[in-house]
Formats: C-alpha cells, sequence, structure tokens
C-alpha cells in the first residue's frame, strides 16, 4: 500500500487533488451529512490498559491518525495526538477534525497507530514517509505499539457514537490494549449524555464529563456562506481542555487563507496606475514653461512613465497568480509579490465550554507590513519620510517647499475638481431637460442639485494654496521672474478662515510677486458663484410668473437673487415664455466660467506637485512606491479583518450601531524588534498602519454572484465597498444601508521579545517601540472618549455599562503605566492592548517578521489565556493546552506550510532569550531553513 505524508508530500494541502476526488464521486460513496461551514467529522481519542513493550518503563504514548480512501486504498498521515507521558491509559486532548470539502465518505476508513515515544525531540519533525507497518529507524525514537482501524459510517452508526476497538500488533495478533474513539459534536450535547473517563496523567487527574448545557451554535448563529468567498484553505484541529471544575470544554481551531491577499493588492495597484497616469497627462498639460522647468518638468515625467511602466509589469505578473490566496514568508522579498501580505490568515478558536455561552476569538496572522526587496539598509518609511521631508524644508532652492499636508490638498483640490465639474455639467444639463419640459417641480429639484454640486465647487477653492500656486506657476511661465526671495505670505482670508481649514504653516514658501495681478483669480472664482446666482434668481422667476399666469392672480413679490446685472439676462414679462431658451444662456454662462476656473486651478496645482517632485527625484518616486507597496499589505490584511468580523457580527444590533456612531478599532500587535534589519520593518509597519487611517468601508448589496471587495479612490483617501446578500443587507441599520462610510482606528503596540531585543535593549536603542507604543496609546484613549460619548449606556446587553466602563478605564491606566514603565520585554503590554482591543469589539492582529514563529507563539498563548480567564480552563492544564496547541495545533501547519517543515526556527540562544511562555515544547524547534 502507498502512503502518503498528509501536509509533507502534499505541502501542506489537506485534500486530495481533484481527479482524484472526482474519481471518487464515480464510484457513488455515501457522503457525511453537513452543517454548511462545519467540519465533516470530529472525534477525540483515548487508550486503555496499554502494554508496555518492556515492563518496567512508563509509556509515553502518541497517535498517529491516518486516511485510507477507499478508492485508490492508499494510506495518508492525517494528523497526530500529542505525546501523553507516563500512562498506560492515555487520555489524549487534541482530537481530530476534518473540515466541511475534504474528501471522507462513511467508507472511508481510519487508521490509528500507537506509538511509545523515547525522545519527545524527535517525534513531531515528521518530514519523511515512513513505512506504517515497520518499526521507525532508531533516529525517529518512537516504537510502534498497536494499531486499529474503522470505517467512517461505524462510527457515525454506533451506540453512543463511541467506538472501543482493540490494538493490535503489526502481524494482527497479540491485544496490546484498547483504543476509543468518541464522536464529538461542537455545541451540540445530547440530553443526559455522559460519560467518565479517569486519566493518571502524571499530576493531571480529571474526570470526562459530558452533560448538557443547551448550547447555542454558533454556526447557525453566524450564518456565513458568504464568508467562504474569501477565505480558502482551512486547516481544523480539535481539542477538549479540562475547567477548574473537572468539566471539559471543546475547543475548535481553525486557521484560513483569504484569496484577498492577492485581491486587494491587484485592485490596489490598478488604482494607482489609474491616478498616476492622470497626473502624467496634467503634467504634460501644464502648458508652456520657461525652459528650466520644462527640462524639469521633462525629466519628471520620464521618470513618472517609467513607474507607471513598473507598476503594470507587477500588476500584469499578479495576475497571472488567478485564485492565489497565499504568499509564503519565504518569498517574502520577491519583486513580483511585494505588494502581497506575508502569510496572511485568519486564526480562530471557537469555543464550546459548560455553562458557558460559546465564543468565537479571531486574529488575523500576518507578516508585518514592510518594502523586503528594497532592504532596510538606510532604516524604513517613519524614519525615511521624515528625512525627506526635513532635507525639502531645509534647502535653499529654486523650488517652493510645500508642506505634505499643502500637496496632499493640491492633490484634494485636483480630484474634486475632476469629479464635481462633469457632475455639474450633468445637472444642468438636467436643468434644461426639466426647462423644456415646464415642470416646475423638476425644475426645482435639478436646481437644487445643481446648486449643491457648484457650491462644493467654489468651495473647494476657498484655499490659499490655489491663490499661492497660481503665483508661483506664473513665475514659472516663460518670461515670468521670481523678483523677490520666496517669503510666507498670509492673507487677510486666510487669518480670517485660520479655524475652519488647515492653512499653509510657516515653513510652506510661498513666493510673492509684485507684477502679478492676484485680483484676477478671484474675479474668475467668484464668476462661477454670480452665474449660479443668476441662474437662481432666473428660475425663481420663471416659475413665479408661471403660477401668476395660471393662477390669473398677482401672486407675491419677487425674491431677491443676488445676481450680478452684468451677467443676469434681462427679464421680459412674458405669458407663456419658452423656460428653456431663457436659462440656456446661463448655463452656457455657468459652464465657461466653470472651464476657467478648472483650467487655472488645474494647472497651479499641478505645478505644486510638479515641484514636488522635481524636487527630489528619484527619491520621492521611490519613497511613493514604498509607501505603496506597504500600504498594499497592510490594506490587504484590514479589508480580510473588517469582512470576518462584519461577517461574525451581523446579528448583534450593538456592534452594527458601533460600525456607524463609532467606527471600528483595529489593533495591531507587533513582535519585531528594535534592532538591525527589524528596524527598519518597524518603521514601515508603522507608517502603513497609521496610513489604514486613509481608508473607510462602504457596505452595499451585492447584485451578483461576485461578491469580492471594490476599492475606490486614490491615494489620500480610499473607500472598500464590501458586499452582503440581500437578506443580510436589509437588516442593516438604515445609515449602513444609505451607504454611510464606515470609519477605521488602526493602533499598533510593539514588544520586541526575541535575542536581538535583548541585544537593543543592553546595547542599542529602544526609543522607537516606546514612541510607537505611547503615541498609539493616546490614539486607543481618543477612540475610547468617542466610544463611551456616543454609545448609548446599555451597548452592551450581557455587562452592566458601569461595570465594562469601569474594567476598560482600568485596563488603559494600567496599559500606560505600564507603557511608561519601560520593563524589558513587558509583554504584559501585548495583553492589556489586546484585551481593550477584544472588550471594544474591534478587530485583532498578530504580526512578526513573517507571521510564522514567534506570532505562533503569541496567538497561541493567547488563546491559552483566553481560555483561562474567560472559560475556566484548570490551571494545571495550561502548559499543556499551550503544548498541545504549538505541537499538533493549527501553527505548526502554519510553519509547515511556509517552510515545508513542521519546525519553529528557533534555537536554543534564541529560546532562552524570550519571555518564558512564548517557548514552544521540546521537538518542535530547531534549525530551520526559512
Ligand atoms: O515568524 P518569525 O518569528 O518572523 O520568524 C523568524 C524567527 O523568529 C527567527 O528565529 C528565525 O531566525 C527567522 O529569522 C524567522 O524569520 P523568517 O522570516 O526567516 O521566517
Amino acid at each position: 500500500m502507498e502512503i502518503k505524508e498528509e501536509g509533507t508530500s502534499e505541502e501542506g494541502q489537506h485534500f486530495l487533488s481533484a481527479a482524484q476526488a472526482n474519481d471518487s464521486e464515480d464510484i457513488q460513496f455515501t457522503s457525511i451529512q453537513k452543517i454548511p461551514n462545519e467540519p465533516q467529522l470530529e472525534f477525540i481519542l483515548a487508550c486503555k490498559d496499554l502494554v508496555a513493550p518492556v515492563s518496567d518503563r512508563k509509556l509515553n504514548t502518541v497517535v498517529q491518525i491516518s486516511v485510507i480512501h477507499p478508492v485508490e486504498q492508499t494510506l495518508t498521515r492525517y494528523s497526530s495526538t500529542e505525546i501523553v507521558e507516563g500512562t498506560k491509559d492515555p487520555l489524549f486532548l487534541t482530537g481530530v477534525t476534518f473540515p466541511s470539502d475534504y474528501p471522507i465518505y462513511e467508507e472511508t476508513r481510519i487508521k490509528l497507530t500507537v506509538y511509545d515515544v523515547k525522545d519527545k525531540s524527535h517525534n513531531t519533525i515528521r518530514t519523511s514517509v515512513l513505512p506504517e507497518h515497520k518499526d521507525p529507524p532508531p533516529e525517529v525514537a518512537r516504537s510502534f505499539l498497536g494499531c486499529a482501524s474503522f470505517k467512517v459510517g461505524e462510527l457515525l452508526k454506533s451506540k453512543e457514537q463511541l467506538l472501543s476497538l482493540s490494538l493490535r500488533t503489526s502481524d494482527g495478533g497479540k491485544v496490546v490494549g484498547t483504543i476509543e474513539v468518541s464522536l464529538v459534536k461542537m455545541g451540540e450535547i445530547e440530553d443526559g449524555d455522559t460519560d467518565h473517563i479517569t486519566t493518571d496523567v502524571q499530576g493531571q487527574k480529571c474526570a470526562l464529563v459530558y452533560e448538557s448545557t443547551a448550547p447555542e451554535n454558533l454556526s447557525g448563529k453566524e450564518n456565513l456562506p458568504f464568508m467562504n468567498a474569501v477565505l480558502r484553505n482551512p486547516v481544523c484541529k480539535l481539542y477538549r481542555f479540562p475547567t477548574s471544575d473537572n468539566k471539559w470544554m471543546r475547543i475548535r481551531e481553525q486557521m484560513s487563507e483569504s484569496i484577498l491577499s492577492f485581491h486587494i493588492p491587484k485592485e490596489l495597484i490598478s488604482l494607482h496606475i489609474k491616478e498616476d497616469l492622470c497626473r502624467n497627462q496634467e503634467l504634460k498639460e501644464l502648458g508652456d514653461l520657461s525652459p528650466h522647468w520644462d527640462n524639469l518638468r521633462k525629466n519628471v515625467l520620464s521618470h513618472c512613465d517609467q513607474m507607471v511602466t513598473m507598476y503594470q509589469d507587477i500588476l500584469t505578473e499578479l495576475s497571472k497568480d488567478t485564485g492565489s490566496s497565499f504568499k509564503s514568508s519565504s518569498s517574502k522579498a520577491e519583486k513580483t509579490l511585494e505588494f502581497v501580505p506575508i502569510n496572511l490568515h485568519l486564526q480562530r478558536m471557537q469555543v464550546h465550554s459548560p455553562h458557558l455561552k460559546d465564543a468565537l476569538y479571531d486574529v488575523i496572522t500576518v507578516g508585518a507590513p514592510a518594502a523586503h526587496f528594497q532592504g532596510f539598509k538606510n532604516g524604513g518609511l517613519r524614519k525615511l519620510l521624515h528625512r525627506f521631508e526635513t532635507e525639502r524644508r531645509n534647502t535653499g532652492y529654486q523650488f517652493i517647499y510645500y508642506s505634505p499636508e499643502n500637496t496632499a490638498k493640491a492633490k484634494d483640490v485636483l480630484s474634486s475638481i475632476n469629479q464635481l465639474q462633469p457632475l455639474i455639467a450633468t445637472h444642468a444639463d438636467l436643468l434644461l431637460t426639466s426647462a423644456s419640459q415646464r415642470s416646475p417641480d423638476s425644475l426645482k429639484s435639478s436646481l437644487k442639485l445643481l446648486s449643491e454640486k457648484t457650491e462644493l465647487f467654489v468651495h473647494a477653492f476657498k484655499d490659499q494654496l490655489v491663490r499661492s500656486a497660481l503665483l508661483a506657476l506664473y513665475t514659472a511661465r516663460p518670461g515670468g521672474i521670481l523678483k523677490k526671495p520666496p517669503s510666507p505670505k498670509v492673507s487677510t482670508e486666510e487669518k480670517s478662515t485660520q479655524h475652519d481649514t488647515p492653512q499653509l504653516r510657516r515653513q510652506d514658501s510661498i513666493p510673492h510677486h509684485s507684477d502679478y495681478d492676484e485680483e484676477e483669480w478671484d474675479r474668475v472664482w467668484a464668476n462661477v458663484g454670480k452665474s449660479l446666482n443668476s441662474i437662481i434668481a432666473k428660475v425663481d422667476k420663471l416659475i413665479e410668473r408661471d403660477g401668476h399666469n395660471e393662477d390669473g392672480a398677482g401672486g407675491s413679490s419677487s425674491k431677491d437673487g443676488e445676481a450680478d446685472p452684468t451677467l443676469e439676462d434681462s427679464i421680459t414679462s412674458h405669458p407663456r415664455e419658452d423656460w428653456y431658451e431663457q436659462l440656456h444662456p446661463l448655463i452656457l454662462t455657468l459652464k465657461e466660467c466653470m472651464g476657467e476656473v478648472v483650467s487655472r486651478a488645474k494647472q497651479s496645482l499641478t505645478f505644486v506637485l510638479l515641484q514636488e517632485l522635481a524636487y527630489s527625484l528619484p527619491q520621492c518616486l521611490m519613497l511613493t512606491l514604498r509607501r505603496d507597496i506597504v500600504f498594499s499589505q497592510a490594506l490587504a490584511g484590514l479589508v480580510c479583518g473588517f469582512i470576518i468580523k462584519l461577517h461574525t457580527s451581523l446579528h448583534d444590533p450593538g456592534f452594527l450601531q458601533q460600525l456607524h456612531t463609532v467606527g471600528l478599532i483595529v489593533q495591531y500587535e507587533g513582535l519585531l524588534s528594535t534592532y538591525s534589519d527589524e528596524i527598519g520593518m518597524l518603521e514601515d509597519m508603522a507608517v502603513g498602519i497609521s496610513d489604514l487611517k486613509k481608508v473607510a468601508f462602504k457596505i452595499t448589496e451585492a447584485t451578483s454572484n461576485d461578491v469580492l471587495p471594490v476599492l475606490t479612490g486614490r491615494r489620500e483617501h480610499y473607500v472598500v465597498e464590501v458586499k452582503l446578500p440581500a437578506t443580510l443587507f436589509e437588516s442593516l441599520p438604515l445609515q449602513i444601508k444609505e451607504g454611510q462610510l464606515l470609519h477605521v482606528y488602526p493602533v499598533l503596540f510593539n514588544v520586541g521579545i526575541n535575542e536581538q531585543q535583548t541585544l537593543a535593549e543592553r546595547f542599542g536603542d529602544v526609543s522607537l517601540q516606546e514612541s510607537i507604543n505611547q503615541e498609539n496609546f493616546e490614539l486607543v484613549q481618543e477612540y475610547y472618549s468617542i466610544f463611551m460619548e456616543k454609545m448609548p449606556p446599555d451597548w452592551d446587553l450581557n455587562i452592566s455599562h458601569f461595570q465594562e466602563q469601569n474594567d476598560l478605564k482600568g485596563l488603559l491606566d494600567n496599559l500606560h503605566q505600564n507603557i511608561q514603565a519601560k520593563k524589558r520585554k513587558n509583554v504584559e503590554i501585548m495583553w492589556l492592548a489586546a484585551t481593550i482591543c477584544r472588550k471594544l469589539n474591534g478587530i485583532r492582529f498578530t504580526c512578526c517578521k513573517s507571521a510564522k514563529d514567534r506570532t505562533s507563539m503569541s496567538v497561541t498563548l493567547e488563546q491559552c489565556s483566553i481560555l483561562r480567564d474567560e472559560h475556566q480552563l484548570h490551571k494545571d492544564f495550561f502548559i499543556r493546552a499551550l503544548d498541545c496547541m504549538r505541537r499538533e495545533g493549527c501553527r505548526i501547519e502554519n510553519v509547515l506550510k511556509n517552510i515545508k517543515c513542521r519546525r519553529y526556527a528557533f534555537n536554543m540562544l534564541q529560546l532562552m532569550a524570550f519571555p518564558k511562555c512564548y517557548r514552544p515544547p521540546e521537538g518542535t524547534y530547531g534549525k530551520a531553513d526559512t
């Protein structure tokens, strides 16, 4: 019989190939009854009366679970239990679970092989295929005790859903004990179903008691068919752990990839290409420039065109990866995959514990968003951006310095112009259509829309920046000479509006030019408002006279429009006058005035961008590229986290209210050290996460099967449209259905834990971590204040508001004290920040360099700590639960799928530097080729 190593020879895949699965379908096997999104089959194992090969030696046992597929009769190693030490009656805490799409049938045979492990350090490192019936070679250090097998159907149909099987030696002769297989149904315990098993595992006595507690089925409540649209390749693990009152809780751990890993970067790169092509076009349309500026423009354009080509190439490459949903840690520095997040997964823990409500805990695990291809020799974004701005500000130059706020503002105004101009033209045409239909109501509503948009348009230019940019452009035209040195200028209007809009700061060096007619722009700009007023006045009069004619009555006196007499047509009293004819010239005037404003403003603001680019080629473009890459990785994770949070909390009215009144906190736990390259990674990560503030979400109703999120916007502001099926969409609050933008508040707390951090603490500098933690603490506090202010007192019906408020306040104070304390490797900071995030209903992230090793230690620790603090995990079982999860759980599978070997990449030296709870169990770590 052929033996395959599940997850090794098939590189972490838990599925048969499509061809194999199809073969199985032809033969018609009996499928297991499925609950949507739930595993098909789950069971737990215990052995009794095992016979030790050498009588004076205590047994350390492990069960290897293999699947014999009914068609090709091949044996695939599927999973293992943990090792239970020193007993002939081992009771295993690690169970077996087959996800919903695993090709398993009632006819499928499961083989259970029991081994005695002599050296734990060798057991879990299964990198080669071993013959099942032969004793393993000596270096594996485990010996075969006995095996048994059963058909899935036999277990499903068995009385009390339990099989007791004899374990036999390899020749099928001698009985060496029994193995019990108990079917598990998470969240579903039959009335009066009790089962007592006692284990005498060293110092860990406990009774297994199943009791009915009328549990709620989480999956029913979740109603998550749409989650399948974004999640892929789930890996499931099952455990049972004792509670402090000697009952059992069941835990299902699930880890899934997301196709958003590739989908979001592709969407984002397309938007960058669109945005940059448009900018390049605007640069070309800047008109005549003096030879100096014209040369600079040519240079800028050639670099910008190259950048666009590069983005296009990356998009083409990524588009070849259709259906991909995972980038491994070993590909982290691949150029074509730079926009894709590293090792992104949903790590989920589902808990069913007696007397308590079932609960779900989600963490998104992902490599720290960072530009690995560009590298970290010169640091990361936080430092690079700061250095870039300082250099720009301090150089004596022929360029004008515009602060980042002002260049962002220039892009904002340009984008508003591009959106509003066609909109206004459409509304103006609709007004004319209403006029030709002579419909007063439709005329009024068209006028309302036209006025609103035109006011927005006029308002967009109410900024000193446009004026100063016009002047700067004037000096750069052929013949335009800057006679005076650049000096900041604050106009009267600027002073008066300082409270409304952020104004040019002192360091913005705006030129002043004595020959330049500053009033001209004011006149052009004001003409738009005036021509709108003329239209309003005309419409009022037309409607009024119409009423007058129809009533035959005098009507009320006409309203006084603020029309400019030079622009307004003289209105002659005329029975049944032609409204279209009357309005048409005024609309033409409005369009002309607008065109004039657009052409001047567009050119001047494009010139602001030209100066930013011209000053610092190519660094400026490289910095933009780096920021785009880091942001793309961060955004893919965020969208994944948001969609999962939305789907799991749709049933919760408190959550939905929080979503549209406050927004969601998104908390990142960073485990990077502040030493060597990881300093640069942390600097990238801090900017990438902070940039997520520019993202808002909008929920829409799905109109087709394509439910993937859609991205719109540009570098300053993005909107992610998340689609929901009609039934779910209908149940949302009105504000969300009406398309209100939903905001996120990203925060990052970092605590380095490895040997590099020891070096940083002893000989280096930890100020980066300290300032990130302090800055982000302030952000959490801000969020907390808004949350308390906007959420009604009964926002969480399960917990008294007062109690919750006190808890949160206490946690925040505690977090603050810990940040201030500047203790070494203070992992308390991470626990407090994560707890605050969970209490605030936020989205949790855990990240290290590649989200593989340190992240795995941290999420498993978090899971077990939650079980201890929220679900009464028996305190004596805390370490054993932690070891089970690290040895046989989803995270070791994560390591396998990244580096094709089940081994956390830690050496002894590294481990000694870790805080104790972050050290994996013996036999799960060692030298690995990462
Ligand atoms: O998942 P990580 O903790 O970032 O993996 C590290 C690991 O912690 C470290 O011990 C090892 O030497 C490697 O540097 C791992 O990083 P890779 O990105 O190379 O997997």
